[in-house]
């Protein structure tokens, strides 16, 4: 018997025809996303919330926006359910943008959009050239160093980037607190801890513990401010390294967020072994990424991740769980298991 599954499929069930919706909608959706980072850009939804409701007028003038397009921009921002507007016709933030989208509140979300705008909106412009290429789009074509270094060279892009990294990986902070067994250790390191969002929610779901945030030396004053911030400052400390030249901290646990998609696999591999190496026998390595479904068909936003990753860097790529496992398996952990977080989010952990 042939294998039904790799033979041509027909096109349609007998009677239906395909219609062209799906692929004119996702073909457009960046009309959809530009219009919510035009937004995010100008302050939309943080206006709202400090002036009330207001009508289109009002937002225009606070705004500095023309009026041609004006009442366009709003309604179309309600159609897509990013704004309410009132029988009176003034606009106002949903529940949804009021809690993640208004600069001044902890569950921001809008920095890693701002920078989505900033940076990632025109490189994938270009994503055709990395395709054919693969080479990075971002300013490495320009002839300038890599995201990490022109982020650096300016503080308030870098607090901002540290910023927008707790934006984006808050929740995955709380199901780590919850999926992980903190009870059977006393410290926990994050590799390359950015502002150190991640160790604040670890640390404050699990009073015994004590962290170390570790990254460059420039990230230090953000992180510190941050810590404080928490009231945090006496349990969480940083500690300033480079993960390709120095020795990672010593504690029970390591995390590594968003750290193995960003390098090659040569990178990837050397990091793992160095984790391994840091360890006391026991502790535990917690890798978390948008890893990508073992069969690589259902976690789109992980395929993108590692699209993002062309764009962004000279050798990174996303993984699938079991990609990530063998590479923790190579490099010495022991029982290793893949679980999934939030989203499209998920941790590998692995013991020395
Ligand atoms: C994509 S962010 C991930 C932040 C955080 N782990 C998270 O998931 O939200 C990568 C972090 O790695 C840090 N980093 C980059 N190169 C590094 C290096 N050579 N040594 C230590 N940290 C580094 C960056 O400063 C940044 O904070």
């Amino acid at each position: 018997m042939p294998d039904t599954a790799i033979l041509p499929q027909p096109a349609t069930m007998p009677g239906t025809e395909p219609t062209p919706d799906a692929i004119l909608q996702l073909g457009f959706a960046f009309w959809q996303s530009k219009t919510l980072l035009s937004a995010v850009e100008l302050g939309l939804f943080t206006l709202l919330d400090e002036a009330g409701p207001l009508p289109a007028a009002a937002v225009g003038a606070r705004l500095g926006l023309h009026p041609r397009a004006l009442s366009d921009f709003l309604d179309a921002l309600v159609a897509l359910g990013m704004l309410g507007r009132d029988a009176a016709g003034r606009y106002g933030n949903t529940p949804a943008t009021a809690r993640y989208l208004v600069r001044s509140r902890p569950g921001y979300v809008g920095g890693m959009l701002e920078m989505a705008n900033a940076r990632l909106y025109p490189y994938w412009g270009r994503l055709t050239d990395g395709l054919r290429t693969g080479l990075p789009q971002n300013e490495i074509r320009d002839g300038q160093p890599g995201i990490f270094e022109t982020l650096y060279a300016d503080p308030a892009a870098l607090e901002g980037f540290l910023q927008a990294m707790t934006g984006l990986s808050r929740p995955n902070a709380r199901a780590m607190a919850e999926a992980f067994p903190w009870g059977e250790h006393a410290s926990v390191a994050d590799i390359g801890c950015a502002q150190g969002g991640c160790l604040a929610e670890i640390l404050r779901a699990h009073p015994h513990l004590r962290g170390i945030g570790y990254d460059l030396p420039q990230v230090r004053p953000v992180f510190e401010d941050f810590a404080r911030g928490q009231g945090l400052q006496d349990r969480m400390r940083f500690t300033a390294g480079d993960f390709f030249a120095d020795p990672l901290p010593q504690a029970e646990v390591l995390v590594m967020g968003h750290i193995l998609h960003d390098w090659d696999l040569e990178a990837k591999r050397m990091l793992l072994r160095k984790a391994h190496a840091a360890l006391p026998p026991g502790g535990a390595l917690v890798v978390y990424d948008a890893m990508i479904d073992d069969d690589r068909r259902e976690n789109a936003f992980g395929l993108l991740m590692s699209l993002n990753m062309l764009v962004e860097t000279p050798g990174g790529f996303d993984y699938t769980g079991s990609d990530c496992a063998g590479w923790m398996e190579e490099a010495g952990f022991r029982a290793v298991r893949v679980r999934h977080l939030q989203g499209p989010y998920a941790m590998a952990v692995g013991i020395r």
